[in-house]
């Protein structure tokens, strides 16, 4: 089904001037504690299209990423945004770092979760079908936002994008592609949540919202590109929401 025009599209591309404000990459804290992924879950919240892991990260972990995070040079979104480009008000970062993706992918239970999870119980082939290709990584794009109480990201859909990939562990570029957008949210707050809007289908003409609460430590992907649903960040309403965000990247 085509997508309605009044739809727009995250604005995640990054503008030259901010690419050269923000090229030297922060000391991220090291991603310690973890619980291992034998303690945790690949959710289907609604199969094919979003899964959840609870407690990805442990608080005392989100709480150091947040104080960490509230160090950097956050910049506010304009309230009026580009042409074709969704409101969306918040706080935000944006850094390209292989190095902090690739740690993200391979310390933390992602990479375990995402190429055996699902292989259990389905075949490789299958496993490629879910996530649109051999998973390789993270985008080294990074982006942090924080929402205070008013702000939001108005209803849209994440693009998928083309890029060489390369990371520490595998240096040579392959052609790749973005297919699940990744966000772990760093803090609870009241408000804030993330809301799906399935297609209605023949079977459910009118299928209800998906509201995602965010949760201090919780990882959700969801599909983007082509089969992304329609989403959006509602206006927080008490505290603060902070949210880590990377998309996973296959093969082409
Ligand atoms: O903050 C949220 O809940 C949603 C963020 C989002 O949709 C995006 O980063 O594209
Ligand atoms: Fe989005």
């Amino acid at each position: 089904m085509p997508k309605p025009k009044s739809f727009k599209k995250d604005a995640s591309r990054q503008s030259s001037t901010q690419q050269a404000q923000q090229s030297s990459t922060p000391n991220w804290p090291p991603l310690r504690p973890l619980i291992p992924s034998s303690d945790l879950l690949l959710e289907p919240l609604l199969p094919d299209q979003i899964y959840l892991i609870r407690n990805f990260l442990p608080a005392s972990l989100c709480k150091t990423y947040v104080s960490f995070l509230s160090s950097l040079p956050l910049i506010t979104t304009p309230g009026k945004p580009k042409k074709g480009e969704a409101v969306r008000v918040n706080d935000r970062f944006q850094i390209q770092d292989a190095t902090f993706a690739d740690t993200l992918w391979r310390e933390t239970a992602l990479k375990e979760l995402v190429t055996k999870s699902l292989a259990e119980d389905e075949q490789p082939l299958l496993l490629r079908e879910t996530w649109g290709g051999e998973p390789l990584g993270l985008n080294a794009n990074i982006r942090v936002y924080r929402y205070s109480p008013g702000q939001f990201f108005a209803q849209h859909y994440d693009d998928s994008n083309t890029l060489s990939f390369s990371s520490p562990s595998t240096p040579s570029p392959q052609p790749a592609r973005t297919t699940w957008t990744l966000l772990i949210y760093l803090s609870t707050c009241s408000g804030g949540e993330t809301i799906f809007y399935p297609e209605p289908t023949r079977a459910n003409r009118n299928p209800e919202p998906i509201s995602v609460t965010p949760e201090m430590g919780m990882a959700l992907l969801h599909r983007h590109g082509d089969r992304c649903l329609l989403h959006e960040g509602s206006e927080v309403t008490y505290g603060e929401k902070w949210v880590l965000r990377s998309d996973l990247v296959v093969a082409r």
